[in-house]
């Protein structure tokens, strides 16, 4: 397995460093060059680890992990920390790199590139989230697919990176997967158990992100698209106010009887222009269409005096005679002006007192490039970072670029002037965007990614320590098992080592031990018996029949026995009695007894004779006693009952 993940890992690597050097038009930007270069030093790392173990890898990929936290950190830095602008700067100083962004890796590539060091540099253990950080990987590859697929990418945060990348974050998560996955097997069901609540917790987190950053974006663009309608209005205004003007100028001409002098003329003209600086000139045109006057008086305005303005182009025409003809407003509409820009006549008749006749016209020249000089120069954009263009028509009159890159988005504001359409239209560049922008959307995602972590370790964990528990009790269960028949063997072998297997009697050793605690008792009598030809019994009825001899002999001797006497087999044939507190004379009577209940206990001998026992008896009295003493003398007793015939009963008093 690991050495097909190997031989993925090098194919990535192969491809990186092709991506990287042999065609860079592989490469769209800058921005996406950084994520080639951190997937190569990543494949690196993992091919080390599949090839050479973990230590060279962790050397390889440490670097790496600071290199993404930073890139991270850099998204989530708030505004008010470091400006991203100051960001932008620093990263400019570097060769080679125009901003930031061409040094950190796309949002999402970056959170792919770090699950991937994040699982290599955990060593690819379950208890570590390493399943975790690999299904999180897919996840944020099959989030970044849907962003380029559909046209949500159009955000000033740099969001996703190439196919070409995606497609090699993938054979490198495929790799890794392919050469840690067997290793898993035995901790799967713990794995699927935590993987669930987590992956849950993933997914909200994604789609909370992306409802928040569709959010924050359109809270940007509609700000932008304010200020563009801010603009339109303001120009709205301006020509209103303008117009409005230019009417209060020719009535004022109406008033008087006579043609306006040259000087009251520049008088009164002046103080218009002062406050309409954008009317090119103001003219006036007497009845018959010949230009008369016009203000200020400079060499372009000087140039047309004297000219009769019905003789030139239809549209001019068209509008003048309106006026002059039909005493009623006439304009132009935007046309190319005599003094070489685009604008707007506008020409209102001068009637005589008493309105019945048209003396002339009032012809104000409206220059549309200095009316959006007027309105550029009075606007409170910020210039530095918002481009704004002017357009007559679509015909752009003016335009003032930013030195900063564009912004993803050029919002429009649309004015109708008569037939006329005017347009203002906005782009704040980048930089300037994402310094306006909320750090929510990607601080909201990296909180929930961390904690579906957390809850991985935390579940994984609680998981692995149940079923350790679970085994640990089953394990615990079968020694306790094993100590209870240890227990029982062990209380058996006690048992043996005191008894006798055969009659369940207890054994010489044990009555020996019983003897040597209770020698103090007084009086304390022994009976020492030993079956009469037993060998007979053995030889002619079989050694079984011997056996059961015996066991008939223990049965009938414990029942003989008064209680609290211990009848213990001797050895072999014999079999001895303790009798504490009895004297020789109750002793006996007990061997009595027990020798009556041997004849009558149903054992024969071959030839009909019932088995007997003959008895040996010692007691002590009073004084010191040596056990073996008196077991000697009740074998002496014995011995004396065996000579004089067996089957009877023979007392060694005591020697005191
Ligand atoms: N079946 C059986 N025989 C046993 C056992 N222990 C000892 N014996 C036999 O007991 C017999 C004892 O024989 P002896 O010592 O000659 O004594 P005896 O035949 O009883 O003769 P006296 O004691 O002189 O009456 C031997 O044959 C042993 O093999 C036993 O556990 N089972």
């Amino acid at each position: 397995m690991s050495r097909i993940a190997l031989s993925m890992t090098l194919l990535v690597i192969l491809l990186a460093t092709a991506g990287l050097i042999v065609d860079p038009s592989m490469i769209q930007d800058q921005s996406h060059s950084a994520s080639w270069t951190l997937l190569l030093l990543i494949g690196i790392g993992q091919a080390m680890w599949y090839w050479r173990g973990v230590r060279m890898s962790v050397v390889c990929l440490l670097p790496v992990l600071a290199i993404l936290l930073l890139g991270l950190a850099s998204y989530l830095l708030p505004e008010a920390l470091i400006p991203y602008v100051t960001l932008d700067q620093w990263a400019s100083w570097l060769p080679g790199v125009q901003g930031l962004d061409d040094l950190r890796p796309p949002l999402m590539e970056l959170l792919i590139l770090l699950a991937l060091t994040g699982g290599l540099l955990g060593r690819t253990r379950a208890s570590l989230a390493a399943p975790l950080l690999q299904a999180l990987a897919a996840l944020l590859l099959v989030t970044e697919a849907l962003l380029l697929a559909t046209d949500e990418i159009r955000s000033p945060q740099n969001l996703a990176g190439t196919p070409a990348s995606m497609l090699l974050l993938a054979l490198l998560l495929a790799a890794q997967f392919v050469g840690v996955v067997s290793g898993w097997r035995h901790t799967q069901t713990s794995i699927l158990r935590s993987l669930i609540p987590s992956l849950a917790l993933v997914l909200a987190s994604l789609f909370v992100w992306h409802q928040q950053t569709l959010y924050v974006d359109q809270q940007l663009q509609d700000e932008l698209q304010g200020e563009a309608d801010r603009l339109a209005t303001q120009l709205g205004a301006e020509i209103t106010a303008h117009l409005e003007a230019v009417r209060r100028f020719a009535s004022f001409w109406s008033l008087l009887e006579e043609p306006p002098s040259a000087e009251e003329w520049e008088r009164q003209a002046a103080f218009y222009h002062q406050d309409f600086s954008y009317f090119l000139n103001i003219a006036y045109i007497e009845a018959d269409g010949t230009i008369r006057l016009v203000h200020p008086r400079d060499d372009s305005n000087r140039a047309i005096v004297g000219i009769n303005a019905l003789d030139v182009d239809r549209p001019y025409v068209d509008a003048l005679a309106k006026a002059l003809s039909a005493n009623q407003e006439g304009h132009t509409g935007v046309v190319p002006l005599l003094q070489g820009m685009p604008g707007m006549i506008y020409y209102l008749p001068i009637t005589s007192p008493d309105q019945q006749r048209v003396t002339g016209a009032a012809a104000m020249v409206l220059s549309f490039p200095v009316l959006a000089d007027k309105l550029y120069a009075e606007t409170l954009l910020d210039r530095e970072h918002i481009r704004m263009r002017f357009a007559v028509d679509g015909d752009t009159i003016r335009d003032w670029p930013t030195s900063e890159s564009p912004g993803p988005w050029t919002t429009l504001s649309l004015l109708a002037l008569d037939e006329q359409e005017l347009t203002v239209a906005l782009n704040a560049s980048t930089g300037y965007l994402l310094g306006l922008r909320s750090r929510q959307p990607v601080a909201s995602l990296s909180i929930g990614l961390l904690l579906a972590y957390l809850l991985y370790m935390v579940v994984f964990g609680h998981h692995r320590m149940s079923v350790q528990h679970s085994s640990m009790y089953r394990s615990n269960e079968e020694l306790r098992r094993e100590v209870r028949h240890r227990t029982e063997l062990q209380r058996e072998v006690e048992w043996l080592a005191g008894h006798d297997e055969l009659t369940l009697l207890p054994n010489r050793r044990l009555f020996m031990s019983t003897l040597r605690e209770q020698q103090e008792c007084r009086p304390l009598s022994v009976l020492l018996c030993d079956i009469d030809h037993f060998k007979s019994i053995n030889d002619q009825l079989g050694h079984q029949a011997g056996d059961e001899a015996l066991r008939r002999f223990a049965r009938v001797g414990r029942l003989a026995m008064p209680e609290g006497v211990v009848l213990a087999r001797y050895g072999g044939e014999e079999f001895v009695a303790l009798l504490t507190g009895v004297a020789a004379d109750e002793a006996v009577e007990i061997a009595e007894s027990l020798r009556q209940s041997v004849m009558n206990c149903g054992v024969e001998h071959a030839d009909g004779r019932p088995m007997t026992v003959s008895i040996g008896i010692a007691s002590h009295g009073a004084g010191d006693l040596i056990a073996e003493d008196l077991l000697h003398r009740a074998d002496l007793a014995l011995y004396r009952a065996k000579r004089q015939g067996r089957n009877r009963i023979e007392v060694c008093g005591s020697p005191a």
